[in-house]
């Protein structure tokens, strides 16, 4: 990662004295994920949110640390805008579900159906995204595949599921190359389906390759993963592509990063995934950054990234969870510190 004069790397010692573990539980499965683990930094200008899935290695978990110390050592950059549209997002949940997890977002413009999940079947996939159409005819209407479908798999779903109007299909199967032909062969049988790319930025050496590619119409850009928001703007202009913002599950202290990217992106054509607060049954902000009819607010970001301190204590994570995510902490301070010079 590149070096900015303005983020010196803040000593350990400095990060572990501002340090609070929590763990948050939340209303419905979401990407196997029952209750949210975060660790939250208290720094000069604020909170920052450190919180990669449980399953990531320190490499990919450093950049998440640089989004966390990059709000709360330095702030978030001016908002252009004042407030910040968010789609709803369905886990994969079985369709007769899917008005209660809509229920929870309030009135939306735009929602995102999680498709493709491991041990399920199109079927299912299209049952969810019917309920879905069926709720709200209105609603710009996009599926995530987190990279499920092999690319055979991928045009016979999404030429099914193009039949509900579909705005775009975020990362249908693995890859760079994968999504170029996914693309191309849905233009060639005359069902074109926007394809956008969220792992194949996030979790790429070059964020930019997918796009140097032409692999997609649209990116996904997430602020922890991608090292902080500076970053992740940098990474949008350089793309030249249109971008959505979406949320890491973060807790409300992670998800005014998102909502900072979006409200300093000249551009912002489409609802944001910045809505999962509600996916949370408990959050550290009161009130928390739950969508609004369908807005998240942004000015204001520091205060409303601020935790109550009740809330820290009473979802505070236990000893042992605590312990690992110090350990982690030390062992990705440690990542940049080499990264750094
Ligand atoms: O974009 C949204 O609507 C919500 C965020 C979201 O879908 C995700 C959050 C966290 C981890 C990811 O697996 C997932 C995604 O793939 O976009
Ligand atoms: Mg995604």
């Amino acid at each position: 990662m590149t070096t900015d004069p303005a983020t010196a790397l803040p000593d350990l010692s400095e990060l572990e004295a501002g340090a609070a573990v929590v763990r948050l539980p939340m209303t419905v499965k979401f990407r196997g994920v029952t209750e949210r683990e975060a660790l939250l930094l208290r720094g000069p200008e604020g909170w920052g949110e450190f919180s990669p899935f449980l399953e990531y290695g320190d490499a990919e978990a450093s950049r998440w640390l640089a989004s966390g110390i990059e709000a709360a050592w330095q702030g978030f950059p001016e908002p252009l805008r004042a407030r910040v549209p968010v789609n709803a997002t369905v886990p994969a949940v079985p369709a007769g579900q899917v008005r209660d997890v809509l229920a929870a977002f309030g009135p939306v413009q735009a929602v995102k159906v999680k498709v493709a999940e491991r041990g399920q079947a199109l079927a299912d996939d299209i049952a969810r995204v019917a309920a879905v159409r069926d709720a709200l005819p209105e609603a710009d209407l996009r599926v995530d595949a987190n990279a499920g479908w092999t690319v055979p798999e991928a045009v016979e779903a999404l030429t099914r599921l193009g039949e509900f109007s579909l705005e775009y299909a975020e990362q249908p199967v693995p890859g760079i190359n994968g999504l170029a032909e996914v693309r191309a062969l849905l233009e060639a049988r005359g069902t074109p389906v926007k394809i956008a790319a969220d792992e194949a930025v996030r979790k790429a050496e070059d964020p930019l390759r997918v796009a140097r590619a032409r692999a997609a119409d649209l990116i996904v850009v997430k602020a922890a993963p991608l090292g902080g928001v500076r970053r992740a703007l940098r990474i949008v202009q350089e793309a030249g592509l249109p971008a959505v913002v979406s949320s890491a599950l973060d807790t409300s202290v992670g998800l005014a990063a998102g909502v900072a990217l979006a409200a300093a992106l000249p551009s912002l054509p489409h609802a944001c995934g910045l809505g999962t607060g509600a996916l949370l049954a408990h959050d550290v902000v009161r009130p928390p950054l739950v969508p609004e009819r369908g807005s998240l607010p942004a000015d204001s970001l520091g205060e409303r990234a601020t935790p109550d301190p009740e809330l820290l204590e009473r979802f505070a994570a236990p000893e042992d969870r605590r312990g690992w995510w110090l350990e982690r902490l030390r062992r990705c301070h440690a990542v940049l510190a080499a990264t750094r010079v």
